[in-house]
């Protein structure tokens, strides 16, 4: 595969590898951590930070491929979440197109402590039911910890509706020794059985979960098999969605491998549900992610 190179200082690498005609893949190496973006899709693949397992998990099976959504990483569902229904109620596509698009490397700024890249998104009339032009910002800061924000101005001059997820797909051990006690007790309606503004506790993350929660504090993924706590917060963002497809519903998804649904659970920093952007307005969406070891 071709590579060239981005950029090169003291601290960091910053490599582009053309994975295939139309994929490029960012390969960055940083005395803090590793990563992998995929300029399709705007999609950051993996992340490492230095003595640490992975924290992002990627299917084997995912197919990098131009118009097919990559299963693992972070998918950026954007300008909507979850299935965008029609007048006649058909599905028009299922978490927006920003996740299957080519967006563009603006920038790559090396400093000792991370690295940060910047990439863009702008078009018009990218979907029959989203024509609005837009330009959305994607800066990702990759360090010990990753700080990741989308950020988007309205110039329509009309208001907007925007709905997104930062659909980021944990690593974990197992889903059976994972737990977010933080969500216990939070208001959630549930996909699986259609039963809104519901409340309990998980005792763990085994699927199948397909959880929208009414909260935005912050997280903490508890994962008592690998010993670490995976803290995530957001801003700017009404959900925090819970999903775990469970044996039976990965078994029918041709990109999750065999026994795949048993190494992650997915935790979305999300606007569920479409809010308005008023013309003139500005978004920003973050999320922030660390690790942090507990005792054995
Ligand atoms: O298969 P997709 O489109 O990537 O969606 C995966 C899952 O994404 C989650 O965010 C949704 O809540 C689930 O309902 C959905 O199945």
């Amino acid at each position: 595969m071709e590579k060239t190179v981005v950029k090169s200082t003291e601290y960091a690498n910053v490599v582009k590898v053309k994975y295939s005609e139309h994929i490029d893949i960012l390969e960055i190496t940083h005395p803090n951590c590793t990563a992998s973006v995929s300029l399709y899709a705007g999609h950051v693949l993996a992340w490492q930070p230095a003595n640490e397992k992975p924290v992002l998990w990627l299917s084997k099976s995912a197919q990098l491929s131009p118009g097919t959504a990559i299963r693992g990483g972070i998918p950026i569902c954007w300008p909507w979440f979850g299935p965008k229904l029609s007048a006649d109620h058909e599905n028009v596509g299922n978490h927006g197109f920003a996740r299957t698009a080519q967006w563009q490397l603006q920038q790559v700024n090396i400093q000792a402590e991370s690295v940060e890249v910047v990439l863009i998104l702008s078009g018009e009339n990218m979907h029959a039911h989203w024509p609005h032009a837009f330009e959305l910002t994607q800066k990702l800061v990759f360090s010990s910890e990753l700080q990741q924000s989308i950020e988007i101005t309205n110039t329509t001059g009309n208001d907007i509706e925007l709905g997104h997820a930062l659909h980021t797909y944990f690593a974990v051990s197992s889903p059976k020794a994972t737990k977010v006690a933080s969500l216990d007790g939070i208001l959630f309606d549930d996909k699986v059985t259609g039963k809104s503004l519901q409340k309990d506790q998980l005792d763990d993350c085994v699927g199948q979960i397909d959880r929208v929660y009414y909260d935005s504090s912050e997280q903490v993924i508890h994962d008592a098999g690998w010993h670490r706590d995976i803290i995530v917060s957001t801003e700017n963002s009404s959900h925090w969605v819970l999903w775990n497809p469970g044996k039976t519903v990965a078994e029918s998804m041709a990109d999750i491998h065999e026994g795949g649904e048993n190494e992650y659970v997915c935790l979305e920093a999300a606007d569920a549900k479409p809010r308005i952007l008023s013309s003139g307005q500005k978004k920003r969406v973050v999320q922030k992610i660390r690790v942090k070891t507990t005792p054995h």
